[in-house]
């Protein structure tokens, strides 16, 4: 099976949002990476970081993403998903959305929020070396690129649409 369209980009890029909108408006399922993560583990994504370390967290998220890559309608990947190879190669099947955001933004969004723990300390500071780190890797794996500073997350929605029937 082939996902409708995976999400992809920074913290506070709005895949969460902006996927379950497009989810509800083509009237297909939604699911988030992280979410289900958080659901089957019962544990929150900074709870796993901080009790098993980053790399056990992104071996999970590794197999789970491509779970879910296998099933049908609209998926939110979690930030760092593309940093794995297999992930990114399994990504050249599905059509795929980068939700672009500008550090400023992203910090806006993402505020002092806990639940980030990759963000912890430096909100910032973070995002700018971890966008410029990623960038050429969501680049790779984009079938469309969707701006999203200064819009709502449904002129976003509109964006990718529009995108999409371009691509
Ligand atoms: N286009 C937007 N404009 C303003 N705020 C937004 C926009 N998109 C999302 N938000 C808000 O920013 C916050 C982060 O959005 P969201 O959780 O969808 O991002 P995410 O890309 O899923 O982040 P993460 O990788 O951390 O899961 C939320 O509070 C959401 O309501
Ligand atoms: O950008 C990242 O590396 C992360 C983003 C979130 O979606 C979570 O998957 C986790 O907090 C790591
Ligand atoms: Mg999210």
């Amino acid at each position: 099976m082939t996902a409708r369209l995976v999400l992809v980009g920074a913290p506070g890029s709005g895949k969460s949002t902006v996927g379950a909108l497009l989810a509800q408006r083509w009237g297909e399922p939604f699911a988030d990476v992280d979410a289900v993560i958080e659901a089957r583990t019962g544990r929150s994504i900074a709870e796993i970081f901080a009790d098993e370390g980053e790399p056990a967290f992104r071996a999970l998220e590794e197999g789970t993403t491509a779970e879910l890559l296998d099933g049908a309608g609209v998926l939110a990947l979690g930030g760092g998903a593309v940093m794995s190879a297999a992930t990114r190669q399994a990504l050249a099947d599905h059509p795929v959305a980068w939700l672009q955001v500008s550090v400023a933004h992203a910090a806006g969004r993402v505020g002092l929020n806990e639940a980030r723990p990759l963000l912890l300390g430096n909100v910032r500071g973070r995002l700018v070396r971890l966008l410029a780190e990623r960038a050429p890797l969501y680049a790779a794996v984009a079938t469309v690129t969707v701006e999203t500073d200064g819009l709502e997350p449904v002129e976003v929605a509109d964006r990718v649409e529009e995108a999409l029937t371009r691509a």
